[in-house]
């Protein structure tokens, strides 16, 4: 298994490109199954979760090609209706195919994706809210059977009792293809959700108010082919925004979106970054005297702070001034990178869904394990600022989300190499 060598004490210098987002992409591949195509996709990035998902789709039986690299097209009509377990355990937002076959081909078969290092992680409101749609859900086996009542779903109030992004956007792509009016109250508002309704309607969908808490989505026959670019990836974009701050560096984000990131600049801004919004991006440099400086952050749906950067900000307050509180209140397992992060110096005690983090002077280099996708960056920034060498082992969590992550942190200065490793 491939492990990364991280020498510490570079200060990152220079541009680092922001790769399309792993969490709209993988959406648009899944609304591809909603029309006959071509769904022609660019600014796909090039990550284990995106092969996964064409693998996903190639098994329900549709066309994905790789017309170039970061360009798919996906196209035809489903010929199964069974997501497999050995597929889903790879990759939750497999979930998100129950929807658009319950649309297009009246039932589904997908295996429960069950919970993950990060939480329990249910299912239960995407199910419901299919139900007030008609549809008859059984559960056997480990798997969900969905069935579509006679003549399709039907438009349906979903009163969302909390704002989940995955259960607003397989609601919304069932909803395209169903017969009337579906309203989505208390939807969730991630940019997102609003690049998925773009490209809906871009294939012919009929989805208003995405990226307010209410979406209504007027049902159509049919969804045909388009053309759609997805949008930058802001976790990435914040996680190598971090990556200047900590090392108190000067990196330019290109392609980053400020305008989907304000909690992030905020925060960013609270440890004493800079942050210079330009065109086509952003520049984020270190303070400009001295050390970061602690502050309080709770995570939060967005527009709130994004809990997919909290590991990351967890890196950076621990060698900070002074003391922070990082509360967690998205998911109830969101704190494994802090044993590891102490085993480098770090000062970070967790009570319940807070952490206290007492900012150090320094890290050490040590052996470190990545648990999941965020925690895994947040190992890397500590190794980025560590006395010494940090070997990250099983980077394949790492591979799963970030483009690249050796070429683009060497090539802004970064000491870090990719090798084999034993674990
Ligand atoms: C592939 C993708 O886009 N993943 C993102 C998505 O995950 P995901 O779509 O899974 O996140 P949700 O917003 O659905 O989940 C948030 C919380 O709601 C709970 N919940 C969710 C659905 C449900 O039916 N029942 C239930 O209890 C979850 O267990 C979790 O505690 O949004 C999260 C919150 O911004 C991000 O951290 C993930 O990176
Ligand atoms: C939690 C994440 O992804 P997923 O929902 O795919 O596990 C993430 O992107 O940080």
């Amino acid at each position: 298994m491939d492990q990364f060598i991280i020498q510490g004490g570079s200060v990152l210098d220079g541009t680092i490109r922001i790769s399309g987002a792993k969490n709209s992409g993988l959406k648009l591949m899944v609304a591809g199954l909603l029309g006959k195509g071509p769904l022609e996709l660019s600014n796909v990035p090039e990550i284990a979760d995106i092969k996964t998902m064409a693998e996903l789709l190639r098994h329900l039986g549709m066309n994905v090609v790789e017309d170039a690299p970061g360009q798919l097209a996906i196209s035809g009509t489903p010929s199964s209706v069974d997501a497999p377990y050995d597929i889903v355990r790879k990759m939750r937002a497999s979930i998100l195919v129950l929807g658009p076959l319950l649309a297009r081909m009246g039932k589904a078969r997908v295996s429960l994706p069950g919970g993950c290092a990060i939480g329990t992680r249910p299912v239960d409101l995407h199910l419901k809210g299919f139900e007030a749609m008609g549809a008859t859900i059984t559960l056997d086996g480990g798997y969900i059977q969905a069935e579509a009542p006679k003549g399709g779903l039907k438009g349906a109030v979903i009163n969302l009792p909390f704002a989940s992004v995955g259960a607003t956007e397989n609601l919304v792509m069932a909803a395209t293809l169903a017969q009337g009016t579906t309203k989505i109250v208390n939807a969730a508002r991630e940019p997102e959700i609003i690049d998925l309704c773009n490209c809906l309607n871009a294939m012919g969908a009929k989805v208003s108010g995405g990226g307010t808490g209410t979406i209504t989505v007027e049902g159509v026959k049919a969804l045909h082919g388009a053309r759609y670019a997805v949008m930058a990836d802001r976790i990435e974009c914040g996680t190598y925004a971090c990556a200047a701050a900590i090392t108190g560096g000067d990196v330019f984000l290109e392609k980053g979106q400020a305008a989907d990131m304000g909690a992030v600049i905020d925060a960013l801004r609270a440890t004493g970054a800079r942050v210079d919004v330009e065109e086509n991006g952003f520049r984020v440099r270190g303070p400009a005297a001295g050390r970061l400086q602690g502050t309080d952050l709770m995570t939060e749906p967005y527009p709130g702070f994004p809990t997919d950067m909290q590991a990351q900000f967890m890196a950076m307050l621990a060698v900070a001034e002074g003391a922070s509180m990082m509360t967690e209140t998205i998911f109830e397992n969101r704190f494994m990178h802090v044993p590891e992060l102490n085993r480098m110096g770090a000062n970070i005690n967790v009570q319940g869904r807070s952490a206290i983090i007492r900012g150090v002077p320094k890290l050490s280099g040590a052996s470190v394990m990545a648990t999941d996708l965020r925690a895994s960056f947040s190992l890397i920034l500590a190794g980025l600022v560590a006395e010494g060498e940090t070997i990250l082992s099983r980077v394949y969590h790492l591979d799963r989300g970030y483009e690249g992550v050796e070429r683009k942190l060497a090539g802004a200065g970064a000491a870090i190499k990719r090798t084999k490793g034993h674990g």
